[in-house]
């Protein structure tokens, strides 16, 4: 089949390559023409393991194309996925020019029926928007063309798309039309084998899903977040309870990791804008803003641990801080709780040495040369003249250190972990002070 996607970000590069290895044809667009440009010459824009690889393969094989050419890409495919951003607006909703803009760019250039797939998360009505904007575009163009617009949320994770998208544990599509509804899932069969996962519905309800999902899970983690915090005040420790509670499947061990709060493109945005969207509709989502301000204040935790550990501040103090990205596996550092926690200690006057094995350039692009901040190209060079090290991130490579070696380097003798990454017998044993979050 012959697939355009808008945008060739984490969520358009990612279904372009995976539609792509199983067959199809595909043409990736971006605005970005220096991305295209990249793309082009096989230069992944982003950190994702395995993307690069199947993003040469495919183009090799023929099957792969870039443009910044929206006529050329409206032209190439009878499937128009929208894929760009969906950034939060100054009120916490989400701003929806980009998606707009793709659904005038198709209609202006449409010759024949399109089905336009949205993959973007978008507030529910969003797929009526879409379709008014194609409508007004074919009406000054004088075409009567027939075109679908269908909901298709996607909730792959960074850091591990390749595979969410190629095994997803369901493909939501959100759809009027029952024909737009068996072309989408002839679309989906190669992902489909094993089991059914098509779950067709209305669009609104699609496009709710999505809002729902996210929302969800950073419930679960506020949830978390709330009782470390109070688990530290009682003298429990939140890594037992949440073996205790987990083991019960009704919760689940997924998503249940205490911390110094989620970050990432997704959550922090999809939780204001549900919340936002629950206003509009006259109804106050206590919940939601209860999730929101628990995070908010859960990205403060580690500093407030560093502040009670310096009595007297952390002003000449030098932190290792390892790990920079919202997650393992990304070098995506939006709303990471680095950046929090960066800002914070160096208007202090601290220095902070950081490390992450893939953000590294992402964080001189934000910080830039920030008073107090150095960058390490190697995770040991953090440890230089370092007083304590922080750890942010829990990156694989972050999970065994060498305490003793840690208990030499450290003047300070002292571990804050955000992460939870480590026994903390096996660091006391080293004669290192070890804070942790809700324990
Ligand atoms: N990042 C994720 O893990 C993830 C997962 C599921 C859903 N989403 C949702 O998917 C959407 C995209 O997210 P992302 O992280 O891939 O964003 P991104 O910022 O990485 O990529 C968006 C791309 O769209 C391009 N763009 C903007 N306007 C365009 C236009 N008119 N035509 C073509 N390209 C255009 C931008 O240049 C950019 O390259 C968002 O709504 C997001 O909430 C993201
Ligand atoms: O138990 C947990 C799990 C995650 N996190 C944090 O939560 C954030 C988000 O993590 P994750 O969900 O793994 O990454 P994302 O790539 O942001 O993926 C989320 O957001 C995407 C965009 O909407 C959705 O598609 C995915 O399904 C959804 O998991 C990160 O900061 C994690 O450190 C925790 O603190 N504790």
């Amino acid at each position: 089949m012959k697939i355009t996607v808008f945008g060739s970000g984490y969520v358009g590069l990612v279904t372009g390559a995976c539609l792509a290895d199983v067959g199809n044809q595909v043409m990736c667009m971006d605005v970005d023409q220096a991305k295209i440009d990249k793309l082009k010459q096989g230069i992944i824009p982003i950190y994702e393991p395995g993307l690069e690889e199947m993003v040469k393969d495919n183009m090799l094989a023929g099957r792969l194309q870039f443009t910044t050419d929206v006529k050329e890409a409206v032209d190439f495919g009878l499937f128009q996925f929208v894929a760009v951003g969906t950034p939060p607006d100054e009120d916490g909703s989400a701003d929806l020019k980009y998606v707009l803009a793709v659904a005038k760019s198709v209609a202006e250039h449409m010759t024949d029926y399109k089905i336009i797939v949205d993959k973007s998360t978008v507030p529910v009505g969003t797929a009526d928007k879409v379709k008014q904007t194609v409508l007004d575009e074919l009406a000054k163009r004088g075409e009567t063309l027939e075109f679908d617009v269908v909901s298709n949320p996607e909730f792959l994770k960074e850091g591990s798309a390749l595979d969410d998208f190629m095994k997803p544990d369901r493909i939501v599509i959100g759809t009027d039309n029952p024909r737009t509804a068996e072309l989408l899932k002839a679309l989906y069969a190669p992902f489909n084998r094993s089991r059914e996962r098509v779950i067709t519905m209305d669009i609104r309800s699609a496009e709710l899903t999505k809002y729902a999902a996210n929302a969800m899970l950073a419930t679960k983690i506020s949830f978390m977040n709330e009782l470390a915090n109070l688990a530290e005040r009682l003298g429990a420790d939140i890594e037992h309870v949440r073996h205790g509670i987990g083991s019960d499947s009704r919760i689940g061990y997924s998503f249940i990791y205490p911390g110094c709060g989620y970050g990432g493109s997704c959550f922090p945005k999809d939780v204001k804008a549900l919340e936002r969207t629950a206003k509009e509709m006259g109804y106050h989502a206590e919940l939601l803003s209860a999730v929101e301000n628990v995070n908010d204040r859960q990205k403060h935790r580690l500093f407030e641990k560093i502040s009670a550990h310096y009595p007297d501040g952390v002003q000449g103090k030098t932190f290792a801080l390892w790990g920079l990205a919202f997650k393992p596996n990304t070098d995506d550092m939006r709303e990471a709780p680095s950046r929090v926690l960066i800002d914070a200690l160096t208007a202090a006057g601290a220095t902070v040495q950081a490390y992450d094995p893939e953000a590294l350039h992402e964080a001189r692009r934000i910080f830039g040369d920030k008073a107090g901040l150095m960058y390490c190209e190697k995770q040991a060079d953090t440890l230089q003249t370092a007083d304590a090290l922080i750890i942010v991130t829990e990156w694989k490579q972050f999970r065994s250190p060498d305490f003793d070696a840690l208990s030499r380097s450290l003047s300070d003798k002292v571990i804050f972990d955000g992460r939870n990454m480590y026994e903390p017998k096996f660091v006391k044993q080293a004669g290192l002070r070890y804070y942790a979050i809700g324990r």
